[in-house]
């Protein structure tokens, strides 16, 4: 999954360039990060990269070639948003972009029928190309022998053996890059003679290179026996989930424990140095209190991510999608929505762009307007405030945590809401729908490597620390102003806050959010949390903070929620971030996405109702049974 924060891509229009292609899950992003020294997303499942991006290449001579990363594609008639963006570069029809100097072809060793079609197709635009073999390593762990040099003679173009996640793996195709007899042979080349059928040509060189015969089992092929057992794989899927759940409360505590007390201290420390007054009042109740009470759930965060990478590196999220297509199939939904809508658990805006790998418009679409009620991480840290202020830490049925157990609750909410909605517009959607059964391809199980993961966790750090320093630090300070200007006068006797912009905006807005059961502290925070979802735990820290008064003040958010709102509210509060239409960057990446407003409108518009009701429903409810 990758981050809400893509990597600017800086275009430079001078020098040659390179572009790698090739089929999905062939390991071109992470042959793209060996050579460029970039940090691209690299996981183990097709369609991991669906935009095309560029990085710098140094040869040793000082030059600087630029390289494209691009989505993977199994043909050049693209079928898909995403493999149209390989095919335009490739056709040099892509805006601002000449065509290719040179295409490395990237193939998979380990798969080289379906590999060197692809090839083939390229070498007949007429573009100059090179090999990379890549998975040299699979390929040889397998006993699969795969002679270069034989395999350059037969394709006409030099063949370079690769391993995309070793540090030097990329060593030959560097040393060929290198090469200044490559570029004069490129410049020199023409279009390939062979039209007649690659199927054909492609068995002929496997022949040659006597590697036509049947592939031996394969420890994933046993692997697979057991998780895609009709029984046996989902009750494995359903524990795997479970179990992250509960490590994300469990394992958490320690560190947050120490976050909290540090910015404790920090605040206490800070308080005693500067002199009662505004000053200190922003330094310890805005900046201290409002962005602590979100840093601190930074280790729930990496807890998370930490099993998501596991699963996207090991290989077995595309089993998760074999195993949930029946379910998703009988809402209505494609099986190719999976990793979009798992995407979308780390942020809704690359699941959003995860989508260009549909290929029905219709699907696509319906995949874009669910991809929000997929709890993304920003939510995790509201969700965790309002457990922890709310249920108890106990063991229920044995073992479990309760905590655990219903932030699980509240992801599984959104994932039915999502399944309920489908269920909805298949009903009553555009006439008949046949639902396709899923083509997709399993990739071999991996061990993912620790730098891998400890790479994948430290961007996820950096991306959540810069949400602090950045949207996050930025509204707090709005926040802060709102709840502690205009300053009340002389006599006023009410909390000065409710004297202030924020409260008067609260008490606005409640007439709103009153029925759903929010009081003005929650209606201030909703408005902000617009901006990035975790801004609604720093508003609250600090409208809280500020208003604190006496013995409260220097407390932690969750103990003076647990004492301020009924268990009804808390409840509610859930119900509507479940819901709740989406921070803006998601809504403008819809609008990108689907080219305008009118997806946008849709989206933001069925979400609201939905939280409102939800929220509605269950504030009633709970208040019913005397919460
Ligand atoms: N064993 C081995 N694994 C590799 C090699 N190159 C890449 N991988 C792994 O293969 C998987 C796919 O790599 P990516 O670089 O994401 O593949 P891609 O071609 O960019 O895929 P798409 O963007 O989906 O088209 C990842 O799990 C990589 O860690 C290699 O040479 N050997
Ligand atoms: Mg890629």
């Amino acid at each position: 999954m990758s981050s809400c924060h893509d990597t600017v891509v800086h275009i430079h229009p001078g020098g040659q360039l390179v572009a790698l292609v090739g089929n999905p899950n062939c390991g071109k992003t992470a042959l793209f990060n060996l050579l460029t020294g970039s940090r691209q997303k690299v996981a183990n499942y097709a369609g991991v990269t669906v935009e095309r991006k560029e990085g710098q290449f140094r040869t040793s001579a000082g030059k600087t070639l630029r390289v494209l990363d691009l989505p993977g594609a199994y043909s050049l008639n693209p079928r898909s948003p995403d493999e149209r963006v390989t095919v335009d570069v490739l056709h040099g029809r892509a805006r601002g972009e000449k065509r290719p100097d040179i295409v490395v072809c990237v193939v998979d060793a380990t798969n080289l029928r379906r590999n060197l079609r692809l090839v083939l197709a390229v070498q007949r635009l007429g573009l100059p190309c090179v090999v990379a073999l890549n998975m040299a390593d699979m390929a040889a762990r397998r006993g699969l022998q795969v002679d270069a040099d034989a395999l350059a003679r037969e394709l006409g173009v030099p063949v370079v053996p690769t391993v995309g996640i070793k540090a030097d793996g990329d060593r030959a195709l560097r040393a060929l890059l290198e090469d200044r007899s490559l570029w004069k042979a490129a410049q020199a080349a023409q279009e390939a003679l062979h039209q007649d059928g690659d199927h054909h040509t492609v068995q002929t060189i496997l022949e040659r290179l006597g590697l036509d015969k049947a592939m031996p089992e394969t420890a994933s092929d046993r692997i697979d026996r057991v998780v895609l057992h009709p029984v046996i794989g989902p009750a494995i899927l359903a524990v795997l989930l479970f179990l992250v759940f509960q490590a994300v409360f469990s394992w958490a505590e320690a560190p947050m424990g120490w976050i909290e007390g540090a910015t404790g201290a920090l605040g206490e420390a800070v308080g005693a140095l500067l002199p009662e007054g505004v000053l200190r009042s922003f330094v310890v109740d805005g900046l201290i209190a409002g962005l602590g009470g979100v840093v601190v759930f930074l280790p729930q965060i990496l807890i998370l991510f930490f099993f998501i990478l596991l699963l996207e590196e090991s290989g077995y999220l595309p089993r998760a999608a074999f195993l949930l297509d029946r379910l998703m199939g009988s809402v209505g939904l494609s099986g190719r929505a999976f990793i979009p809508l798992l995407s979308s658990f780390a942020c809704a805006i690359p699941g959003i762009m995860a989508a260009r790998t549909i290929a029905d418009p219709r699907d696509r679409i319906v995949t874009i307007l669910l991809a929000p009620m997929m709890t993304c991480s920003a939510r995790l840290p509201v969700y965790a405030l309002l457990i922890a202020a709310f249920i108890p830490s106990r063991q229920v049925f044995g073992g479990l945590e309760l905590q655990g157990l219903v932030l699980f609750a509240l992801y599984l909410a959104g994932i039915l809401g999502a399944f309920a909605v489908a269920w909805v517009l298949k009903r009553f959607g555009s006439g008949k729908r046949h639902v396709r059964t899923l083509m997709m391809e399993l990739p071999s199980y991996h061990w993912p490597t620790v730098r891998a993961v400890a790479t994948g966790l430290w961007q996820r750090a950096l991306i959540f620390l810069r949400r602090v320093g950045g949207v996050i630090l930025v509204m707090t300070v709005v926040l802060w102003v709102l709840s502690s200007f205009p300053v009340p006068p002389e006599g006023y006797t009410e909390p000065a806050i409710e004297y202030s912009l924020a409260g008067r905006i609260g008490q606005a807005l409640a007439f709103i959010f009153e029925p759903i059961g929010f009081n003005w502290q929650i209606s201030i925070a909703l408005v902000p949390a617009m901006a990035a979802r975790e801004v609604a735990v720093a508003a609250l820290a600090t409208v809280y903070a500020v208003g604190a008064t006496g013995d409260e003040a220097g407390s932690a958010l969750a103990p003076l929620l647990a004492q301020d709102w009924s268990m009804a509210t808390a409840l509610a509060m859930m119900a509507w971030f479940v819901f709740a239409p989406q921070c803006l960057s998601t809504l403008a990446t819809i609008r990108r996405e689907t080219g305008g407003w009118k997806w946008v409108g849709v989206t933001a518009g069925y979400l609201f109702v939905l939280a409102y009701a939800a929220s509605f429903v269950t504030y009633r409810v709970a208040l019913a049974f005397g919460l």
